[in-house]
């Protein structure tokens, strides 16, 4: 069965397309999916797109359900988009606004007590080592503790369908890592279908079932990290010449040689 099917996407800004025509092969439950690509390659527009902050056309089936077609309220049951960055002032501690996420999630959230929703929303802090945090304003937070408790309140939330962007581009290495392996495993045990925008190459293919790579709002490559992030793509995509092998524990490593110019 496949969960997640994307057909005939178009998408853009005021009439102005950035993604035209964009397919992607059906991704399944459970599968983690990194979404690569230069700098206004679309990766952000595409995953907006999924979550319907922006206009689109086309299919986005999931599961059974054809997304494009549901009210926002619908569509937000299944999926949850978190941004590169979250909304300023918010004068809420971050327990606070985990507990709101699950609250916002129907089936559960209702059904949750108070200090149940409480304690839920511990549990999820605890499971990103980011416990430390409950009590902490989220207006007083550095760039990465905000990306944490950004984190936990999409984890909370449990969707269908979990798209991050750029999750760790202020966190330090422990962090980074931790959130990834964290993505993973959040795919796996909840059957979630996870898309997460990444500029490392290194950590995309750690953490991805398969790579969509992108640029000028097409895609360009999917596949298996072996099969997405070779020397020829990374050639015509970045404009760099590079090797690309695997270490002898097993982890794909990217080296760049030079930068292509002309
Ligand atoms: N709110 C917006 N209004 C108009 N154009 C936009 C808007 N957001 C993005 N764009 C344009 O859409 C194109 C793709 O942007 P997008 O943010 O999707 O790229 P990206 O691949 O996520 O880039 P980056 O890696 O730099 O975050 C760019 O040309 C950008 O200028």
């Amino acid at each position: 069965m496949s969960d997640l099917t994307i057909s005939g996407l178009d998408a853009g800004y005021g009439g102005h397309p950035i993604i035209s025509g964009f397919n992607l092969p059906p991704l399944t439950a459970g599968e983690v999916v990194s979404v690569v690509g230069p700098n206004g390659a679309g990766k952000s527009t595409l995953l907006r797109s999924l979550a319907g902050l922006i206009p689109a056309h086309g299919s986005i089936r999931l599961d059974e359900a054809e997304l494009t077609r549901l009210s926002l309220a619908d569509r937000a049951k299944r999926v949850t988009y978190m941004p590169q960055t979250l909304p300023q002032g918010v004068a809420l501690t971050v327990l606070e606004t985990v507990v709101a996420s699950i609250r916002a999630t129907p089936l559960r959230g209702a059904v949750y007590t108070d200090a149940q929703a409480a304690e839920r929303a511990y549990e999820v802090l605890q499971r990103i080592n980011a416990e430390a945090l409950a009590g902490q304003r989220l207006d007083r937070l550095s760039g990465g503790q905000k990306q944490l408790a950004g984190l936990a309140q999409a984890l909370a939330r449990e969707p269908r369908l979990l798209l991050l962007d750029e999750p760790t581009s202020a966190l330090d290495l422990h962090y980074q890592l931790r959130v990834l392996d964290l993505a993973r495993e959040a795919a796996a045990e909840r059957g979630m279908t996870v898309m997460i925008v990444l500029h490392d190459l290194q950590a995309a293919a750690r953490v991805s079932d398969r790579i969509a790579v992108m640029a000028k709002g097409r895609l360009v490559a999917f596949g298996t990290p072996d099969e997405a992030i070779t020397p020829d793509i990374l050639a015509e995509v970045y404009r760099v010449s590079a090797r690309v092998q695997r270490c002898d524990r097993g982890a794909l490593q990217v080296m760049i040689d030079d930068v292509l110019t002309g």
